[in-house]
């Protein structure tokens, strides 16, 4: 392991920030964060104090360096789901980043947006409808520089890209591993032979069919681009009103006598001491992550009535939808044993000790190789339509659609959360059916696994405190797989993943599937093996605080902003109404982006 050595920012001390001022305090130092934190310090009359429950980074390689990637450095300790009735009652670790950069330090570097549907479904829940696409369009430009891979290399290897949807002047760096495998030509032109055409961008806004996967890394070092470096390093030198404080949490928000506008925060060290108080004088914005958000909110007394009696916080602002509405993307990974699989494949960096001796080689002096490769995947995948999975796919919408939307939410739901979920509900199904939003990935590294990930269930699960204790970690109940139309799509998604590895270009590597998924063939076996294999997350857990109408169980407008209470915003994934089809770091980056305009624009405050 890398030598740990003191981070040249871990010289702030806890006592210095004790009753402090700020303009904006923002709770969790990760893409929403600290995108927000870099744009509101633009304006050097601004002064902004961004909170940080986790360390910064050291730079260690299992963070920088793709191909050694080991994201545990900076997991949240000793988060557990509760029983999850729809999976054989089991227990799962839970996965988020505990760390300045949050899940951008540690995330897998997959960066692929969602379909025009999704934004514009989210637009069309609202009542002032001012998200859609076209909205989202300008902010992932702004966000992010794309470097386009060696021409050559591109036609190699199926990579193609529309100009017009790639950003080149943000601070996000993003590009194409140099590097490809084998087995790779033959699960591409596989993928087409069962339905999954080439995509032409998946960041245009369909990403339905087999492409390569753009990665947030800077093409110049092949290193990891994160939220700590894009919107910190790069500017707070020149920044003395932009501070992070790290290794402490943000226990709740605190409100000024009775008239609920935000007063500031209370924070304590993570690693337990005494609460002291930090003040706002604009906002007090929460970007703490999907798990962590709606647990503040409960601490500060804005959430569920019943829930915060239960603990005796005093209620600021009734929201019965703040922890409700959880929701992820599962994943089941689908072991193979091949009698002749292409070598040098993803698992050969752990194989064989002379490839991986020879690709560090080539990293190190070429910036090349399986080393710019995250080492946990592979370099293609393939979003999948329902529609393209299964010719019954009308038979499952419409058996989703005959079911009562309350027999797939607890007997006790609120009717407002209930009304919300009704309506994303047919949005989603109405996604199902249109034959070009995703609603599954199918992948295949080249090694040992598939792996195939649910994309939009329709289960919905929840995250609640479990006591007044700022340091412990709320319940978290995905209740995956409650709903039966995602048993029915995953049963779909895996069958897809079996046809294509039923081609002649898979069969000659000649491939199985290993026990238990082998045995696994009547739809009832499959229910059973999904129980007992699918986990719960792909620590994309979203959607606990979020954008609707108050009547739809929403926590908080079309602007961002908290119900019922004055100056205070949510600005993480928490917002989202549900998931999209793509992974959630490009749409966070933009999502902060347009809130800093939003937040500008409201405080008079000058925007590049
Ligand atoms: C291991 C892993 C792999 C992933 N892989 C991918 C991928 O390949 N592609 C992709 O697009 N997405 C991926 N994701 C998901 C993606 O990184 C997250 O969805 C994204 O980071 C969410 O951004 P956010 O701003 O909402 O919150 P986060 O980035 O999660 O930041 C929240 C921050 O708040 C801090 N915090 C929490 N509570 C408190 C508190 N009380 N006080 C102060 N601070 C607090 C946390 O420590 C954290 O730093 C992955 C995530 C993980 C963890």
């Amino acid at each position: 392991a890398p030598s740990r050595r003191a981070p040249k920012h871990a010289t702030i001390v806890n006592r210095q920030w004790s009753n402090a001022t700020y303009d904006f305090i923002i709770a969790g130092a990760g893409i929403a964060g600290l995108t927000l934190a870099d744009r509101l310090t633009e304006d050097p009359n601004i002064s902004v104090l961004v909170i940080e429950a986790g360390p910064f980074d050291w730079g260690q390689e299992g963070i920088l360096v793709p191909g050694s990637y080991q994201p545990w450095w900076f997991f949240w300790p000793n988060l557990v789901t509760v029983p999850q009735e729809g999976l054989n009652n089991r227990e799962i670790g839970a996965i988020a980043g505990q760390v300045v950069g949050g899940g951008s330090t540690i995330n897998a570097m997959v960066y692929v947006r969602g379909d025009t549907s999704d934004y514009d479904d989210w637009g069309s829940l609202q009542e002032k409808p001012n998200m859609s696409w076209q909205k989202m369009l300008p902010y992932f430009l702004k966000s992010e520089n794309f470097t386009a891979p060696d021409a050559r290399f591109a036609a190699q290897n199926n990579i193609t890209w529309n100009p017009a949807v790639r950003g080149s002047s943000g601070p996000l760096q993003y590009t194409y591993p140099p590097h490809s495998y084998p087995g790779g030509e033959n699960w591409w032109n596989a993928a087409n032979a069962v339905g999954l055409p080439a995509v032409e961008d998946p960041l245009a806004g369909n990403k339905a069919g087999v492409f390569a996967m753009p990665s947030v890394m800077d093409a110049r070092t092949m290193t990891r681009s994160y939220a700590k470096i894009n919107h910190y390093d790069r500017v707070s030198q020149a920044r003395p009103n932009y501070h992070i404080l790290p290794s402490n949490m943000v226990s709740r928000v605190i409100f000024k006598g009775n008239c609920k506008t935000v007063k500031g925060v209370e924070y304590l060290p993570t690693a337990g001491g005494d609460v002291v108080t930090a003040f706002a004088t604009k906002e007090v914005i929460i970007a703490a992550g999907g798990f962590n958000t709606p647990k503040i909110l409960q601490l500060s007394g804005v959430g569920p009535k019943p829930l915060l009696d239960k603990f005796g916080i005093k209620v600021i602002s009734n929201l019965p939808g703040v922890g409700q509405n959880l929701q992820d993307q599962p994943t089941l990974t689908v072991p193979y044993t091949f009698t002749a699989n292409a070598e040098p494949n993803t698992d050969s960096l752990v194989n064989n000790a002379t490839y991986a001796a020879e690709q560090r080689a080539l990293y190190e002096t070429e910036k090349k190789g399986a080393f710019t490769v995250i080492s946990t995947l592979g370099t293609n995948i393939a979003g999948v339509t329902l529609k393209a999975a299964t010719p019954d796919f009308l038979d499952i919408i419409s058996t989703a659609r005959a079911a009562n939307p309350a027999d797939s939410l607890p007997a006790d739901v609120d009717p407002t959360v209930l009304a919300g979920y009704t309506a994303q509900r047919e949005a989603i199904l109405s996604q199902y059916e249109n034959g070009k939003s995703s609603v599954g990935n199918i992948h295949w590294g080249t090694g040992n696994n598939a792996l195939v990930y649910h994309l939009k269930p329709l289960s919905r699960g929840s995250v609640n405190i479990v006591s007044t204790d700022p340091l412990a970690n709320p319940a978290i109940d995905f209740r995956t797989a409650t709903d039966p139309t995602d048993q029915a799509v995953y049963t779909a998604l895996l069958r897809k993943n079996r046809e294509l590895f039923a081609t002649p270009e898979m069969q000659v590597f000649g491939p199985s599937e290993a026990s238990p998924f082998a045995e696994a063939q009547t739809d009832e076996e499959i229910y059973a093996l999904l129980r007992d294999q699918i986990n719960p997350s792909n620590a994309h857990q979203c959607c606990t605080a979020a954008m609707l109408p108050r009547s739809l169980g929403g926590v908080v407008s079309a602007e961002q902003k908290v119900y019922g209470v004055g100056g205070l915003r949510v600005a993480d994934i928490s917002f989202w109404p549900f998931q999209t089809g793509g992974s959630p770091t490009g749409t966070m980056y933009a999502a902060a982006e347009r809130l800093a305009d939003m937040i500008k624009a409201d405080h008079g405050i000058s925007r590049n």
